[in-house]
């Protein structure tokens, strides 16, 4: 972060749009005035009298059992210190997200306006009713052990202090494995723990715990050597205090095996690093920027293990990897604290997790190649998705063998089944998309670089190495735009057409060839190569960049018909259509033809499936397609039904493999009973159907448009179907984030095009995903 426009990255992203970063939803219906009888007044009161004879109900009818209380009060805010409430807040709101997206455990942050210990109890114990969970956090030392103990005894749910323990559960699980590749024994290495705070006495206890020897670790505050010979010895501090005779930290440093920071950026010199014995385990884990830097210390040992508390470097050990699994866990059985054996519990799990296999899904995360057991990898990732399925497991079942457990999991499969769900997301499989096209990142030509919406896009793009972009436009116009909105795209191409003669008279020779007995005259044909679309996509035909993406500012058939006309369609393909993939709660569901084929025949539509079938397989997602009208099945007849139901038919009779099924009504199609219970014969009666076939571009793209106002899905297309190469066309007036979204869509299209003519089209998908 120590770039500017990443520092103005970071502020845009907390004021864009709706302020900070969480919201609060309602999770029943509020659409008519029943719902809001039940909702409130008078409905409300049944379950008002049903927690009132039996408090436990509470858990029942309120979202108490899935809320955590995030409460803070600004005086250890990362490692920038005693900032306040209010400065504390976007970290606070930032604990809730991440607790939503990795464990579905929704979030009230409180940040407190005391600093006085009573006060804060008070506080906070007086607000066990809403919570099903508390998370301290930033409360520095050593308020927050009196705090958290005294909120401990006096709560009956779970309270945890997450830089003490969290912290202490992730490096002990960090520390063990890189004690095991260091062949290094717990009992035997000397530590030196840099920082006498929350984190660090917490640390250095588990460590103890679990083996550690406490004569072994010399501990440094701001002062110096934490020594038993100290005037006015902090008792919490006396608890780590040494009488070696050392005094400050570089000779403390001398000969130990391991380093501990947990204090603040840049206090441990490359000097007295080399100074460590052989094979030496540093975790500089300050934050925002650790105790040496991540390179600086590589670069000074060799054979060291270095994590930090950062994403941006391999080893990140930071706390973000128990939280949310632990809480979960905890809140599962209704635990009424986080015990020791819960935490051990947790330590395992996570330090287990880093020595088995890692899903191809995270490779793809960190766009990594392999991953495995190691110096660069000894705890997992935080993007990984098995750490919800055994962290929460093991600490639920930590906590039903410890006797803290009021309710019992039973069956921990159907458990772990429930964790993975909670994960769904609806964005997964773009997440998914977007790393794959990371992975190997494709060159892209923008043919409108000359609007900042474009040029913020490919910012966004180049930063993330989705893309390698190219900018067709007049260079003075994109660099004046790049400047005007603070963009950093230097070394980024930038091609103007007017300028490339040699090109444009190649590129026109060859339009000239192919259209000369359809009304294009060389002259026609010079002529059309000044528009920037035609200029895009001979680059893309001639193999000078691998995509084009375009359309924000022309209308569709004007940014089309250049792609149609110099690229073409696929063989044995006779049209093109247009698909969108809709990002549900419920899934991804894909929609077409939204776009090109305006009343389709029944040749059409049927040749459109068959397209849209291709194209949703490539995603590794079997299609389940619905016809859909405004019949089932034979139940009216007219135009749309019965050529809906004709299509079905020879889609039927001729393309077997393909599940598909209609004529059908749209709720039909996506409910899990609907079609179950009146028209069992289906062939998608057993489950809904992910992929809809409209009667007309109309009906298709008054749908799409709806789901995405008034459903809140998320819309990513158009995706163009059936060209020869990739050319992908965005709406006019998108967003950055939708085109950011289609230039990942086209880069995955290049890459499994390119993978297709390889291995010459074996069935294997041209997304080359495993989704579920
Ligand atoms: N990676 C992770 O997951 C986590 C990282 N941390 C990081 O750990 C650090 C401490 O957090 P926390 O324990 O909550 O905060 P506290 O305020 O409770 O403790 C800070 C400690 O750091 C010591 N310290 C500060 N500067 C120096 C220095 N130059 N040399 C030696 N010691 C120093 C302080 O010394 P003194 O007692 O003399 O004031 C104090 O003991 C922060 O940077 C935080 O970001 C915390 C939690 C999780
Ligand atoms: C990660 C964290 O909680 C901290 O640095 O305070
Ligand atoms: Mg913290």
């Amino acid at each position: 972060m120590d770039k500017l426009n990443r520092k103005k990255d970071a502020l845009d992203y907390h004021s864009q749009g709706r302020p900070g970063k969480i919201q609060v939803l309602p999770t029943k219906p509020t659409n008519s005035q029943r719902d809001l009888t039940l909702a409130y007044s008078p409905g409300v009161a049944e379950p008002c009298l049903k927690i009132a004879e039996n408090k436990e109900d509470v858990y029942k009818y309120t979202a108490k059992g899935n809320l955590v209380a995030v409460i803070s009060n600004g005086t250890a805010v990362l490692g920038l210190g005693d900032i306040g409430p209010e400065a504390g807040k976007p970290v606070m709101e930032g604990k809730g997200l991440l607790f939503k997206i990795f464990a579905d455990i929704d979030v009230f942050d409180l940040e407190l306006n005391t600093k006085n210990v009573d006060e804060f109890v008070t506080i906070v114990k007086a607000l066990e009713p809403t919570f099903g969970g508390v998370n301290l956090e930033d409360i520095k030392a050593p308020e927050c052990f009196e705090i958290e103990r005294r909120l401990k005894e006096e709560m009956n749910i779970p309270v945890m202090h997450d830089d003490q323990h969290g912290t202490a559960i992730i490096s002990a699980a960090a520390l063990l494995n890189a004690c095991e590749l260091q062949k290094k024994k717990l009992e035997k290495v000397k530590i030196v723990v840099n920082g006498a705070g929350a984190a660090a006495i917490s640390c250095s206890r588990l460590y103890v715990s679990l083996g550690a020897r406490k004569e072994n670790i010399v501990m440094i505050d701001r002062s110096g050597v934490i020594r038993k010979d100290r005037a006015k010895l902090d008792p919490l501090k006396a608890e780590f205090a040494t009488d070696r005779d050392v005094h400050t930290l570089e000779e403390a440093m001398n000969d130990a095996d391991v380093f501990i920071g947990l204090s603040a950026a840049d206090t441990l010199s490359p000097e007295a690093l080399k100074t460590m014995a052989k094979n030496p385990i540093v975790f500089a884990m300050a934050n925002p920027n650790p105790e040496i830097a991540y390179e600086l210390a590589v670069a000074t040992r060799k054979d060291i293990i270095m994590a930090t508390g950062r994403s941006d470097y391999p080893n990140q050990v930071n706390n973000v990897l128990g939280f949310p699994y632990i809480f979960r866990g905890a809140m599962d059985v209704r635990a009424t604290t986080i015990n020791e054996e819960m935490k051990v519990a947790a330590v395992k799990a996570i330090a287990d997790m880093a020595k088995k296999p890692v899903p191809e899904s995270v490779m793809l995360a960190y766009n990594l190649q392999n991953l495995r057991f190691g110096k660069d990898y000894i705890i997992p990732k935080p993007m990984d998705p098995r750490l919800i399925t055994s962290v929460s497991a093991a600490v639920a079942r930590a906590a039903m063998e410890s006797g803290v457990a009021r309710a019992a999991i039973t069956d921990w499969d159907a458990y772990a089944e429930e964790l993975g769900r909670r994960l769904g997301g609806e964005d997964a499989l773009l997440r998914t998309l977007s790393n794959q096209a990371k992975a190997n990142p494709k060159r892209v030509v923008f043919a409108e670089a000359d609007h900042h919406k474009i040029l913020k896009a490919v910012q966004i793009v180049k930063d993330e190495g989705i893309a390698i972009p190219v900018l067709l436009g007049n260079k003075k116009k994109i660099r004046d735009i790049i400047e005007e909105y603070s963009l950093e795209l230097n070394g980024v191409e930038i091609l103007d057409p007017e300028e490339e003669t040699e090109l444009q008279e190649k590129y026109a020779s060859f339009l000239y060839e192919k259209r000369q007995r359809k009304g294009v005259t060389l002259a026609i044909a010079r002529k059309l190569m000044r528009d920037r679309n035609y200029f895009g996509a001979c680059m893309v035909q001639f193999g000078m960049v691998d995509a084009l993406v375009s359309g924000l500012t022309k209308d569709y058939g004007t940014t089309v018909r250049p792609a149609l006309q110099v690229i073409g369609t696929e063989p044995d393909v006779d049209r093109v259509a247009g698909m969108y993939m809709m990002l549900t709660k419920k899934g991804p569901v894909f929609f077409g033809d939204t776009t090109v084929n305006k009343n389709p025949t029944v040749d059409e539509l049927v040749s459109i499936t068959t397209l849209i079938d291709h194209s949703v397989r490539k995603f590794n997602i079997n299609p389940r397609i619905a016809i859909l009208s405004y019949s089932n099945f034979g139940s009216t007849n007219g135009e749309v039904p019965e050529k809906t139901r004709e299509a079905v038919r020879i889609l039927h009779e001729q393309y077997p493999h393909i599940m598909v099924d209609g004529e059908m009504q749209a709720n039909f199609a996506i409910s899990k009973c609907l079609l179950k219970d009146n028209f069992p014969f289906s062939k998608l009666s057993g489950t809904p159907a992910n992929t809809l076939v409209f009667p007309n571009l109309e009906s298709g793209n008054i749908a799409y448009k709806l789901l995405q106002e008034l459903g809140e899905a998320e819309a990513v297309g158009p995706i163009l179907l059936g060209l020869n190469k990739p050319v992908h066309v965005v709406q006019i007036g998108s967003s950055v984030r939708e085109i950011v979204n289609m230039v990942t869509i086209a880069v995955v299209d290049v890459q499994t095009k390119q993978e297709e003519a390889e291995s010459n089209s074996e069935k294997k998908g041209i997304f080359g995903l495993v989704m579920k």
